[in-house]
């Protein structure tokens, strides 16, 4: 595990894409020597990253078992989002807004977990302690005050946005399934009815928990923009050893109840940019990709999107029909799909040739959705193409870090 965070975060779920400050930043509340010593301790414990978030819930369990039933019953991909998210602000430090942006994202989405402001010390005393045990010789009173000041300043935003999203909204949505379909061999379509209105803007996702793994979340995209009827229909992939896709698409049936957190991310095209946008999407991530494009519809966007699609077989394609009628009605949209090579599944030669026949695209913005590993790969034949690195935009469960800069 490579221990450090990046700007846009690799892989951190909550977290949003920071954006420049639109006015003048405030000084940060952490000093500039405290700074330095927060992340003197990520380097001294980077070589124990693997070890850390066990022996930190081991210790947070051991001290505080109340909290134990906020967690699911395996811990893995749990364990991974905390070190994440623990870099990200690590790594925003000295950014005072877009941490401000971070932690109050963080903690409006925490509020789903039933986290309430005492937790916050109790993970913050525990934290301390797994710093301390991991940096040795590095830690010091000093340090063990700067990182106090800093996690002071994140839990503070954390719960005072949770305490303000409070008001106006609930922490969780209870969903009914009210459709199910299966489209290919392990692929859904799932339409789920919300208790409460669920507004949200085409391109956001949504965190979901289900009866058969409870307080295990994972996140799936809306495949349109939200609809009058409030209904919401998530495409599902069964990925291999995914316990709730799985779940979701071979277990669960019309009239399961489904619990939803709040919408997250930040993925929209901007309806006031000119510039021309070219989208890429693969599998599943075509869901986003039309949430964005029925978004721009409804926004009345006159942007002009050149959609880039890429699937493993025809048979994923099936909801492209929709997307061609929308490019024959708005002249604005050109709509290209690709199948890979059932034997070279993933490969997606297809899809970046296709690409890589269009372009340059010197003015365009990209929004890119899908698996990683497509979403490295497009970005990198569109940064070949004239689109710099802050023009390429996609949600943060990948690190653009692997994009060949040169
Ligand atoms: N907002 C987003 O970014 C979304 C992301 N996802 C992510 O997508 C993944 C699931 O996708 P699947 O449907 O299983 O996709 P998949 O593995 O079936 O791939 C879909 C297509 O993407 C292209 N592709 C895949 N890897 C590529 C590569 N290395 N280079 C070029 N093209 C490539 C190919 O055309 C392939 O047929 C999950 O990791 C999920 O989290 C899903 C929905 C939304």
């Amino acid at each position: 595990m490579k221990f450090r965070a990046t700007r846009p975060t690799g892989g951190l779920a909550l977290a949003t894409r920071p954006q420049p400050a639109q006015h003048a930043a405030p000084e940060p509340l952490v000093t500039k020597r405290q700074i330095e010593l927060v992340r003197a301790t990520v380097a001294a414990v980077e070589p124990c990253a693997a070890d850390l978030p066990r022996f930190f819930y081991t210790l947070l369990f051991e001290r505080h078992p109340q909290v134990r039933e906020l967690f699911p019953i395996r811990m893995e991909v749990q364990q991974d989002r905390l070190l994440r998210a623990l870099l990200m602000i690590v790594d925003l430090v000295d950014d005072p807004d877009n941490l401000a942006r971070f932690c109050s994202d963080l903690g409006r989405d925490h509020r789903k977990f039933g986290t309430v402001t005492a937790h916050y010390g109790a993970v913050g005393e525990c934290l301390l302690a797994t710093l301390a045990h991991f940096a040795g010789p590095a830690w010091t009173l000093e340090t063990a005050e700067a990182w106090t000041t800093a996690y002071n300043v994140a839990a503070q935003a954390m719960d005072q946005a949770a305490i303000e999203d409070a008001k106006h909204r609930p922490a969780v949505w209870q969903a009914q399934i009210t459709g199910h379909r299966r489209r290919a061999h392990n692929l859904a379509e799932i339409t789920v009815q919300p208790d409460q209105a669920y507004p949200y803007r085409g391109g956001q996702f949504v965190s979901m928990t289900t009866p058969w793994w409870p307080r295990t979340w994972r996140y799936y995209s809306p495949a349109h923009a939200a609809r009058r009827d409030n209904s919401i229909t998530f495409l599902v992939r069964a990925v291999t050893g995914g316990r709730v896709s799985n779940a979701l698409v071979r277990q669960a049936e019309t009239g399961d109840v489904v619990t939803l957190g709040p919408p997250l991310g930040d993925l929209a095209l901007d309806p006031h940019s000119p510039r021309p946008v070219v989208c890429v999407a693969g599998g599943t991530g075509l869901a986003t990709a039309r949430a964005l494009i029925e978004q721009a519809v409804l926004d009345g966007t006159r942007r002009p999107i050149d959609l880039y699609v890429g699937a493993r077989t025809l048979e994923e394609l099936y909801s492209l029909d929709d997307l061609h009628q929308l490019a024959r009605r708005h002249g604005w949209l050109a709509v290209r799909a690709t199948v890979a090579d059932e034997l070279t599944t993933g490969s997606g030669a297809q899809l970046l040739n296709t690409m890589a026949q269009h372009g340059p695209w010197p003015e365009h913005d990209a929004y890119l959705a899908g698996p990683a590993s497509l979403v490295v790969a497009a970005a990198r034949v569109l940064q070949r193409g004239g689109i710099p690195l802050e023009r390429l935009h996609h949600d943060p469960f990948v690190s653009l870090d692997q994009v060949d800069h040169s």
